[in-house]
């Protein structure tokens, strides 16, 4: 019986899931804590190293017997970080991340360059956000220029980890959509993104060759044995953690949404063609299953649940008792959870902000029920730019470390008036990674099947789990909700996107 296995390169730790897809079982998991490099600039990074120990780590705490029996692994990561390889292969600094708004000047420059906003979106789908990967590099010529003057290879952080267990770089379309350089609806890196972003050098030379989501490569023999795996791994094209989750949460075919409470917030369905927004409301990415994936993402999502339990000295597994204790609109409070700033909406330079504060709500319950509202509203916000626009969904699965919450389950069922569905894998994008190596596997054996096939076999969902909207709860979100849109137009002029350099 054979094993495969996925790998997550989160923002707060690495993950592991080893999967035996003939009994349908996870028969082996395991996590490695990660630290966050945070500057009062907005800067976010990560080194290399740490996801790569983390791995060595993550594998070592599994029993032997199971490693043995892996054949294939695919590698999932946080999207759109920048790791600047020389030309040997080494590392030349730290990686900045999805969520270093540092460089959201740089953004401005390169969207001037081509001629705006719209003009970005004409060539490539999408605008250069703060937090994309095009930004970091004119931000690394004139912050790192060592660095800079010896960049041979950018690559994403699962790029960088399939860089690291196979020896070759390549990236796939899902997580090269979300650098800024990919025009998503040809799949080919944008010539005149590529030139505006740097016009003293080529930075075609600079980006490895784009691979299809079947694609996959065998493991260096000294890395399988150091992570104690057999040889002849095979590893597959990975992709961004959006991507492997939609996979691990069965989103790959139309009419399907996900959202993921992780660090980041996201919101996220499979279309099978190109989803593009004129006005850029949402992130026209391309899927790692052979399709796309217009997303929302939001900067401010558990890390706001989690520095608000951090500030009152209690952990978040205990948050639930702090939302029973309170009511939806937590008696007028409102939290703008832009704590990092923030993408959806786009206010680079956001910081948060809470209102409606009077002696009645002035309790450590209330704020907790108010960051956790703010962060649920903040998606809403992105998924009322998808319904607008003529999407429709009759489920939400829902997935990343929230989902741990039965308040916030119930939160998103009746705030976004919807059911709601959780995974039976919990781990959903090491778990959609596993499940990408498994098809991969299965095409070099001549197989023809798809990966939505594979997601259908594989992929269920925990009845127990499952949260229907309370329609008095539905009623009383609805004003809070309305009052939060409010707030978020009065602060928009405070902490909107700086000009240009
Ligand atoms: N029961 C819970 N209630 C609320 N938040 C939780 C709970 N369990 C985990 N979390 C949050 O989940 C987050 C981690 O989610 P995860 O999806 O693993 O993040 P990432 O992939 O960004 O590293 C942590 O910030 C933690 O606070
Ligand atoms: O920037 C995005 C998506 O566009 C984020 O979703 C990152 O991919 C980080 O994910 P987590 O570490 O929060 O899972």
């Amino acid at each position: 019986m054979s094993l495969v296995a996925g790998l997550d390169a989160g923002t707060q730790s690495v993950k592991l899931v080893v999967y035996d897809a003939d009994t349908r079982q996870v028969v082996a998991s395991a996590s490695a804590p990660l630290d966050l490099i945070s500057g009062d600039d907005g800067s976010r990074e990560q080194h290399p190293a740490a996801w790569v120990e983390a791995m060595h780590d993550c594998f070592g705490a599994i029993d032997v017997s199971v490693r043995h029996r892996i054949v294939a692994l695919g590698v999932s990561g946080q999207q759109h970080g920048f790791v600047p390889v020389d030309a040997a292969g080494e590392v030349l600094g730290p990686a900045k991340l999805w969520c270093d708004t540092s460089t959201s000047a740089e953004c401005g420059e390169i969207m001037d360059a081509v001629g705006g906003a719209g003009r970005c979106i004409e060539l490539a789908g999408n605008p250069v956000l703060a937090g994309y990967t095009a930004s970091k590099l004119p931000w690394t010529r004139r912050h790192r220029p060592e660095v800079y003057a010896r960049l041979a290879t950018i690559l994403l952080p699962h790029d960088y980890l399939n860089f690291v267990l196979t020896g070759e770089r390549f990236c796939e379309y899902g997580d090269a959509s979300g650098t800024g350089w990919l025009d998503v609806r040809t799949r080919q890196w944008s010539s005149a993104m590529l030139d505006a972003t740097d016009d003293t050098r080529d930075l075609r030379d600079c980006l490895p060759p784009l691979v299809e989501p079947d694609a996959s490569f065998p493991m260096l023999p000294a890395i399988a044995s150091a992570l104690g795996l057999p040889a002849g791994v095979r590893v597959s094209a990975g992709g961004g953690d959006n991507m492997m989750a939609a996979i691990g949460t069965g989103c790959v075919a139309e009419g399907r949404l996900t959202m993921s409470l992780g660090t980041s917030g996201t919101l996220f369905a499979y279309a099978d063609r190109p989803i593009v927004d004129d006005d850029g409301a949402w992130a026209a990415f391309c899927s790692s299953s052979g399709g796309w994936l217009p997303l929302i993402c939001t900067m401010n999502c558990t890390v706001v649940t989690e520095q608000v339990a951090k500030m009152f000295g209690f952990s978040t597994r205990d948050g639930d008792a702090r939302i029973a204790a309170t009511a939806p609109g937590a008696d007028g409070l409102t939290f703008l959870p832009f704590l990092n700033g923030e993408r959806t909406p786009d206010l680079p330079l956001g910081k948060g902000v809470l209102a409606g504060l009077g002696a009645h709500n002035m309790r450590e319950a209330h704020v907790y029920r108010a960051a956790m509202e703010g962060a649920t509203y903040s998606l809403r916000y992105g998924y009322d730019a998808f319904v607008g626009a003529g999407m429709r969904f009759d489920r939400i699965a829902l997935t990343g470390g929230g989902a741990n919450s039965a308040a916030w389950r119930q939160m998103v069922a009746d705030v976004f008036d919807c059911p709601v569905d959780v995974p039976a894998q919990v781990e959903s994008a090491a778990f959609g990674a596993a499940l990408q190596a498994l098809w991969s596997l299965q095409r070099a054996q001549g197989d023809a099947g798809t990966l939505a096939e594979v997601a259908a076999a594989h992929v269920a969902v925990d009845p127990s789990l499952a949260c229907t909207p309370d329609p008095e709860r539905v009623r009383a979100y609805q004003p809070a909700y309305q009052r939060f849109l409010r707030h978020l137009d009065a602060v928009r002029p405070l902490y909107a996107a700086p000009p240009p350099l």
